[in-house]
């Protein structure tokens, strides 16, 4: 399709897009009056209008039943979770047994590592890639720690080559061969936040596990934005975030995934009675009996108040459906890099976008390195309504998240673009 950088065209884009009344669902910011052109729902994604509703059912049923919610409620709270599976498992391509919700992201990645990360003397390794978002390497390094051995040697990092701004497949499969029996476990961002590369996951993890490693992923930057299919591209485990791409709010719950064949398998993990057998778990016995799936690895009883919205998102992207979201997704995320290299030549700038081009290696974000720019021009884009975010050294992170952008916000961002470089 050829686009136009004109606002006629932008609004014909959007009265073809079958998703463009979901704006609607959504509460936005305002600037002067004005609702903001939000780009970082890869940060923190924007609150549903429904949501407060969910959480107002917990409220409402904990001042008239206390104690007695956990079983009286409408939706109970001592099997709130079980509500998820269903529509959570469409999202990341899993079946209902393999997924369950707990605890935040760092938290779930440290859990499942006391089950797939397992080192030997001679096989303890992992690969990440370089630069991985910071909670990961910590992660990593304390995990080493813990098992007695040196991050320097244990963590082998992916890098990219010089000049080059994204990982090759091509290096991550060299290095998975390289490293070879040492080999442990491969745990890498199916997005990475930085630049927006999307993994080939089943390649990679095929590749991990013909090594004899475990392979999981972080999902945090994938899961609601890239198409799933955890089961059948037989992963390991995985683990994301529900407050970027899923809007379920601010540090909320995190999902899980244990592919079906470790679920009646003897590796360890820590538990708690919320994993214990279900139709036995207030019979208040000594010995643990997992429940059997991912939601055998559950600690304690969850908060249902943080569930709460990550229910009212997963029912939205239920009704929503990966493929119409992929499929939007795609576009505007095109039409967005075509607004910036309109811009680009009006204004004889030198913006330089590091996601890779390649439809197949990139989702819902746009990093765009700002050469010749300075934080000046991120201030100026905050002061007038573009919602962005700022990474050293002089990147802005796009991310035109298909629920509830516009294509018109687009073609809006550019002429503030614009303004905004000649004002200098
Ligand atoms: C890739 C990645 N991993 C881990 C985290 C940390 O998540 P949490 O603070 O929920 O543990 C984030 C975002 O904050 C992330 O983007
Ligand atoms: N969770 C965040 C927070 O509480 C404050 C600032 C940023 C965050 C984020 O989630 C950052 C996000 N993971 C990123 O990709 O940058």
């Amino acid at each position: 399709m050829t686009f136009q950088n004109t606002r006629e065209f932008a609004k014909q884009l959007d009265s073809q897009d079958v998703l463009n009344h979901y704006q609607d669902q959504f509460i936005f910011p305002k600037v002067d009056g004005k609702r903001v052109i939000y780009f970082t729902g890869n940060s923190l994604g924007l609150q549903p209008k429904r949501t407060k509703s969910y959480i107002d059912e917990i409220m409402n049923d904990w001042a008239h039943l206390a104690v007695e919610g956990h079983f009286y409620a409408e939706k109970p709270w001592w099997d709130y979770q079980e509500r998820f599976p269903e529509s959570l498992s469409k999202i990341v391509g899993a079946l209902p047994s393999e997924v369950t919700v707990m605890n935040t992201l760092t938290v779930n990645l440290h859990l499942l590592m006391v089950s797939f990360y397992q080192p030997t003397a001679t096989r303890y390794k992992i690969i990440c890639e370089e630069k991985a978002f910071p909670s990961d390497q910590y992660m990593f390094q304390s995990q080493v720690h813990f098992h007695g051995y040196k991050p320097e040697d244990a963590i082998v990092e992916i890098k990219r080559r010089e000049g080059e701004h994204n990982i090759r497949l091509e290096d991550i499969l060299a290095k998975i061969e390289e490293v070879g029996d040492e080999l442990a476990l491969v745990l890498i961002g199916g997005v990475n936040y930085y630049t927006g590369q999307v993994f080939d996951i089943k390649t990679i993890t095929a590749a991990g596990q013909k090594a004899g490693a475990k392979v999981g992923w972080d999902l945090a930057h994938a899961a609601g934005n890239i198409k799933l299919e955890l089961h059948d591209w037989n992963v390991d485990f995985a683990a994301w975030c529900s407050y970027k791409y899923m809007n379920s709010g601010p540090g909320n719950a995190s999902g899980c995934f244990v592919h079906e064949r470790h679920h009646n398998s003897d590796l360890p993990r820590f538990a708690g009675w919320w994993g214990h057998n279900k139709e036995r778990r207030f019979k208040m016995e000594p010995n643990f009996d997992p429940v059997e799936g991912a939601g055998g690895w559950q600690i304690s009883n969850l908060p249902v108040l943080s569930l709460a919205p990550y229910l009212a998102s997963v029912e939205m992207f239920a009704e929503v459906g990966m493929d119409a979201l992929i499929t939007k997704r795609d576009k505007i995320t095109s039409y967005l890099e075509f607004i910036l290299h309109e811009i680009d030549k009006e204004v004889d700038s030198n913006f330089e976008i590091i996601t890779p081009s390649n439809p197949e290696e990139r989702a819902s974000q746009l990093s765009v390195f700002l050469h010749g720019e300075g934080r000046s021009l991120f201030d100026y884009l905050m002061k007038n309504g573009v919602i962005i975010d700022w990474r050293e050294p002089n990147v802005i992170r796009l991310a035109p998240v298909p629920l509830y952008c516009s294509f018109e916000d687009m073609y809006d961002f550019g002429q503030i673009l614009k303004k905004g470089i000649l004002a200098k």
